[in-house]
């Protein structure tokens, strides 16, 4: 009997064990395009037919471009799954996928700690103001001349979520070990268990009562720009923006603005609207602590990653069922 054949966009860096495991009862395919074009042209001329599953990275984007209409449209109807290594998956038209019956995952949970931990690091960063004495240390100018003015204490602050799913819960967490006080926003309220006793509010509350906003929601079209000038009209002066889901969940445009003004007293991003671009203005913005998406840049994590997204893999091949289907699909 042939085996089933899976298609392989983006390298496996960490988990061989697994993957060998996967190549053993699969025969994989491999794109030898570099560009969108090309892959459509090699799709279409035949060179993936047959295969039942995609596992694919968040940076193969730049081989394939978005997973659209067009690029799902140019795949062979054999395709049923595809399993996308990370936890935000706005680079695959979700729709476009049920309508090509193709069932999507992504690696929900494995992401928690990594990006929890960065997101703490960025409020950290933010209230203290680190960076421009960062700055100028390497710029043989010790605290900097003047001294930055002080930083806050996150003791007695209140942190507000907006997106309480794994990594908004887990942040939670960390965050009331450094004694801040939580609050969240998030479609539907969570059971007092799940949410762990943060105070659920509106979202115009949040906005208006948090010391430090924290996003942790996806992007999708909804969400996007989920936060631009009226939002920052509605918050306290000074307040502190961290962003570690994605770029455009925030009006980058709006939020240079904010921070020139004043209203936003700092922030610290990890992700912006158009990476690796960044707006010159959060660059030249020295109340900005910036990482350049770095949210899963560890070792355990990215292989958890790894780990998971070829479980789904697996799974997909051998009995037809996902470990974690994306919820717009959980009734397919
Ligand atoms: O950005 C990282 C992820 O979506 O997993």
């Amino acid at each position: 009997m042939s085996k089933p054949k899976v298609l392989l966009l983006g390298p496996i860096e960490h988990a061989h064990m697994e993957w060998s495991d996967l190549a053993s009862i699969a025969d994989v395919i491999e794109p030898t395009s570099t560009n969108r074009a090309d892959f459509i042209k090699e799709a279409q001329g035949g060179a993936f037919d047959g295969v039942v599953a995609a596992y694919r990275t968040f940076l193969s984007v730049s081989v394939t471009g978005l997973i659209d209409e067009e690029l799902v449209s140019s795949l062979p109807k054999s395709l049923k799954f595809l399993s996308h290594n990370g936890a935000g998956y706005d680079q695959i038209d979700v729709n476009a996928c049920t309508k090509h019956d193709i069932r999507v995952s992504n690696t929900p949970s494995a992401v928690d700690d990594a990006t929890a931990d960065a997101n703490m690091f960025l409020i950290l960063g933010a209230l203290r103001n680190f960076n421009s004495s960062m700055v100028a240390l390497r710029a043989g100018d010790w605290k900097g001349n003047p001294n930055p003015p002080l930083g806050h204490d996150p003791q007695g602050k209140v942190l507000g979520i907006l997106g309480m799913g794994g990594i908004g819960r887990n942040l939670k967490i960390k965050a009331e070990v450094f004694g801040m006080s939580v609050q969240y926003y998030n479609r539907t309220q969570l059971s007092e268990e799940l949410s762990g006793g943060a105070k659920y509010v509106s979202f115009d509350e949040l906005l208006a009562t948090s010391d430090v906003l924290s996003l942790n929601l996806p992007l999708n079209k909804n969400t996007r720009h989920i936060i631009s000038t009226p939002e920052f009209e509605k918050m306290k002066d000074g307040v502190v923006i961290v962003n570690t889901a994605r770029g455009a969940v925030i009006d980058e445009a709006a939020l240079v603005e904010a921070l020139n003004s004043g209203k936003v007293g700092s922030a610290g991003l990890d992700v912006y609207e158009e990476e690796p671009k960044i707006h010159p203005g959060l660059v030249a913005c020295e109340r900005a602590m910036l990482l350049p998406h770095m949210g899963t840049w560890t070792v355990e994590t990215q292989t958890k990653m790894e780990v998971w997204a070829i479980e789904n893999v697996k799974m997909a091949v051998q009995s037809g069922t996902l470990k974690s289907p994306v919820w717009e699909q959980k009734g397919m």
